[in-house]
């Protein structure tokens, strides 16, 4: 069995995929800041016989989890930005910098569409660009929902996160403090990944794809009105052709791939972007 690990800044998501078949046996996640030996949420390690590991929380948690691990699997696998992969270009100045996520997200990305702009909701809400041509452009950082949340301090951090049957209804002006917020905020996120996408097409002269993935993707998904696709397994699917491991994998086919989508019209987008960025 492969045990993969997407250590985000908040959730280390687990799952357990068997080596054979490829189908996904277990899912599990555990709130990064606790102990890998604490909780019941911890997958059966005796049936695991390879490791594969995404992580952009602090490297001593990372330590931590392969030192735990070490004693009982034998091969751990530990993605690594780099300066190239799989014919995509890292476009970092310093491109063990980029998170690792993100690169794994770009390559899983490109894979499914030969050029891409990707977005992962989490802890922070990150975009990033990989033309045709394997040249990746860099991205943006903004802070995820949760996080803006946090950052007003108004005593709204035990707010919940919107059930997503209200997302449809989320961008009307808040009547109480509790619906301002969360409908600011997620007009904020709305309205930013909208304009970046629309400005990173014009600029490149061409409708990318457009791929999300995170926590808080399914909410995000259903207040954006631009085509796009929902990959939850995206960061899994970067380690699975980092890492090939299942005939599958080794045949390119990657775990929850999405059907691709054709992206919005470029001039109507054009359109769109002429009319906000008069405002
Ligand atoms: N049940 C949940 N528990 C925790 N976070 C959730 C939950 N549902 C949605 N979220 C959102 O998902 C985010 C975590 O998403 P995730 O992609 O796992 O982040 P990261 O990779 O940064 O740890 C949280 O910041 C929160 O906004
Ligand atoms: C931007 C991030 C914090 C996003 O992490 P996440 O929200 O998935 O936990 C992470 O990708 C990271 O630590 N990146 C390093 C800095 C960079 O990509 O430029
Ligand atoms: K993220």
């Amino acid at each position: 069995m492969i045990l993969d690990l997407d250590i985000g800044n908040t959730l280390s998501k687990w799952r357990l995929k068997d080596r054979d078949t490829s189908s996904i046996r277990a899912r599990g996640a555990m709130w990064t800041r606790d102990e890998w030996r604490s909780g019941a949420d911890i997958p059966d390690l005796e049936i695991v016989d390879v490791i594969r590991i995404s992580n952009v929380a602090r490297q001593d948690v990372l330590e931590d989890t392969v030192r735990l691990l070490k004693r009982r699997v034998g091969a751990i696998h530990v993605a690594h930005s780099t300066p190239e992969a799989l014919g995509i270009r890292n476009g970092y100045e310093t491109p063990e910098r980029l998170g690792v996520d993100r690169w794994l997200g770009v390559l899983s990305g490109y894979q499914l569409t030969g050029g891409c702009c990707t977005v992962d909701c989490g802890s922070a809400i990150t975009m990033d660009a990989v033309l045709p041509s394997g040249q990746h452009l860099g991205g943006y950082i903004i802070p995820g929902l949760r996080l803006m949340k946090e950052s007003l301090k108004l005593g709204t951090r035990k707010i919940v996160i919107d059930p997503e049957e209200e997302a449809l209804h989320a961008l009307s002006p808040g009547t109480n403090t509790v619906d301002a917020v969360n409908h600011g905020v997620f007009m904020a996120a709305i309205s930013a990944i909208n304009r970046l996408y629309m400005e990173l097409c014009d600029s490149q002269n061409m409708a990318l794809p457009l791929l999300i993935t995170g926590g808080d993707a399914p909410l995000i998904s259903k207040g954006l009105r631009l085509p796009h696709a929902c990959w939850p397994d995206m960061v899994y699917a970067g380690l699975e052709v980092l890492f090939p491991l299942t005939p599958d994998e080794k045949r390119g086919l990657l775990a929850g791939m999405p059907e691709v989508m054709v992206p919005a019209d470029l001039t109507e987008m054009r359109k769109a972007l002429a009319f906000t960025q008069m405002l």
